[in-house]
């Protein structure tokens, strides 16, 4: 049987496990996980997923995969404490934003790393995952990982420096979207219709714009100015807009992520 072991049980720690579980990858009781303290949130784990909580030293030994999944900030106390729990040779896929494969081989010993920025959407298979790997990573390794991240949607291989990009845009993407669907929320009900119907007209929207920028061959520019009647209501809406600076905003919230990304890195 497979053995692979969480540390860190937040919400990235259960969107693979939900999909990885659902797409049958693992079966709970190959997935083990543990967290510093929360031990409330293990056992919400433990009873929504049947995934294992209680987790002996024996269980670092024969892991098969070990994923680093606590925040940034408690990296390098969580490998201090993981160090000598593991074999010389366990795999390592970390999810931690910002914190170089470098940094982890300098913790754990050199080993196979893969780094990984998944997004929360893997919780139902759509993820938007970019990776990359350190040398010692086998070519079965490799087909392993992708395979796993696969598995919670499509992932991309990049140099690991481009990570922080990756971060930046889909690591953190869900929640400009999110963000983005409160505001139309709140001014579609401040325009006269309901929350569930501005929704649901939204989320179709949302979901139909994505399938048309995968399925046309048209750049974005070209199928905005197919939506875009002169004098209507999309110039209209394209014009305030312009007029409250969308661009300066979307560029200053992916370079200042990139930078948090790159900070992260260099505080280590
Ligand atoms: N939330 C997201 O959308 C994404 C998060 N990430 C990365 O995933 C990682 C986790 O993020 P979240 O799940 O949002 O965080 P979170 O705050 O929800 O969970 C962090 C978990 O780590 C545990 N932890 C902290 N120190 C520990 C230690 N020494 N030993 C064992 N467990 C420890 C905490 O108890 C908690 O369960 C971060 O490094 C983040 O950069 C990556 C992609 C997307
Ligand atoms: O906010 C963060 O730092 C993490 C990385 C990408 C999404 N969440």
């Amino acid at each position: 049987m497979k053995k692979i072991l969480f540390i860190g049980a937040g919400s990235m720690a259960e969107a693979l496990m939900h999909g990885w579980i659902k797409q049958n990858v693992f079966t709970p009781h190959e997935i083990y996980v543990t967290n510093r303290s929360d031990k409330e949130r293990l056992q919400f784990l433990h009873d929504t997923y049947g995934v294992q909580t209680s987790i002996e030293d024996a269980i670092y030994q024969q892991a098969d995969l070990i994923i680093l999944a606590m925040k940034p900030k408690d990296a390098i106390k969580a490998m201090l404490e993981l160090k000598n729990k593991i074999t010389e040779h366990t795999a390592i896929l970390s999810i931690l934003a910002g914190i170089a494969i470098s940094t982890i081989t300098e913790q754990l010993g050199l080993r196979p790393v893969a780094r990984v920025m998944p997004n929360t959407s893997a919780t139902i298979g759509m993820s938007a995952s970019g990776i990359a790997f350190n040398a010692q990573v086998s070519a079965t390794q490799r087909a392993m990982f992708l395979q796993l991240l696969e598995a919670v949607g499509s992932v991309i291989e990049v140099e690991e420096d481009q990570l922080h990009a990756v971060t930046a845009l889909s690591g953190s993407g869900p929640a400009y979207i999110y963000y983005l669907m409160e505001a139309f929320e709140r001014v579609g009900m401040e325009v006269g219709l309901s929350k569930d119907t501005v929704r649901l007209l939204m989320t179709q929207t949302l979901a139909g714009t994505a399938e048309m920028l995968k399925q046309s061959i048209d750049e974005p520019d070209v199928l905005r100015k197919k939506v875009t009647s002169p004098g209507g209501t999309t110039e209209a809406g394209i014009k305030a807009l312009e007029q409250y600076q969308f661009n300066a905003a979307i560029e200053a919230c992916i370079k200042e992520a990139e930078a948090r990304s790159r900070a992260l890195a260099k505080s280590k």
